[in-house]
């Protein structure tokens, strides 16, 4: 059954261009933003609707039932993040919420897709630059149908490094984030920079624009898709403690190589985060 999955990869493409369409046009009216976990953390009426048009589409093609959906707006109204070995969708419906809030042009669907606990296929449409980007296990990872590969540079001193500081403000946190960011700078590398979506940088990391991406803090559903595009592109994904990559552990780096992750992983000053799979504390 080696095809098991295509339908489900090639409808997981049209949905993602379709709620990108959505996105769009909902960029050119009024954003009515409300909060989630903190005043930073902003979520608008877009998220939601953009995240029942994709599970509602996914559920008509695949029957209720059979299939296990993981969605950011979902699981902030409550709903579990817990990955079992049932077919599992994972969506971000707008990753890059700030962005669209802000019309600063990275904004981004991202659609996973995992069986058995492992990433079966990855698809993320960068809506503002209308950009395709996916892959499927053993397949490669294509831009607009072009294959892309990540970059070949080893050298740290000629890299570019993605990272984000994303949405908690605790001052410690914030205070290592920063610390981290400034040793690296200072290797020094050529550049820092940050999309605002994990998604996206993830696939710049894919397409060879940047040599690596990390972040702590951020959730499944941001680097679900984006995990499996990296890796088909030829590129390697790791806790940033250099264990394996766990999705649920809410921190990785995902990077070209190996020599690029372990240099930049020797800086990484570690924080908590509690894990997505964590159970719900009781209040
Ligand atoms: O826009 P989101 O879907 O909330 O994802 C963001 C995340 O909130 C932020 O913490 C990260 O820094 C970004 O990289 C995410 O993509
Ligand atoms: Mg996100």
């Amino acid at each position: 059954m080696a095809d098991q999955w295509q339908e489900a990869y090639d409808f997981a493409v049209q949905v993602a261009r379709a709620a990108g369409a959505v996105i769009r046009k909902a960029g050119e009216c009024e954003i009515k933003v409300q909060t989630k976990s903190c005043t930073v953390d902003l979520v608008t009426q877009t998220d939601e609707r953009v995240e029942k048009i994709i599970i509602g589409s996914l559920k008509e093609q695949f029957g209720e039932g059979t299939h296990c959906f993981i969605g950011e707006e979902s699981v902030a109204k409550g709903e579990p993040c817990i990955l079992t070995d049932k077919p599992t969708w994972i969506i971000d419906p707008v990753d890059g919420t700030t962005n669209f809030v802000h019309g600063f042009p990275f904004v981004a669907v991202s659609i996973a897709f995992a069986v058995n606990k492992e990433l079966e296929f990855g698809v993320i449409y960068s809506c503002l630059e209308d950009k395709m980007y996916k892959a499927r296990k053993g397949r490669g990872a294509f831009c607009d149908d072009e294959p892309i590969q990540v970059s070949d540079v080893k050298d740290i001193h000629k890299s570019i490094i993605i990272s984000e500081h994303g949405t908690d403000r605790d001052k410690q946190k914030v205070k290592k984030i920063f610390s981290t960011m400034q040793k690296i700078l200072c290797i020094p590398v050529h550049g820092l920079r940050g999309s605002g979506t994990a998604a996206t940088n993830m696939c710049l990391v894919a397409s060879g624009a940047t040599e690596a991406f990390f972040e702590i803090g951020i959730h499944c559903w941001d680097i679900a898709a984006g995990a499996v595009i990296v890796k088909e592109a030829g590129g390697v994904l790791l806790d940033v403690d250099g264990g394996p990559f766990d999705l649920m552990s809410r921190r990785m780096i995902s990077a070209n190589n190996m020599v690029i992750a372990e240099r930049i992983i020797k800086e990484i000053e570690i924080f908590d985060s509690v894990r997505d799979d964590a159970p719900i504390q009781k209040k």
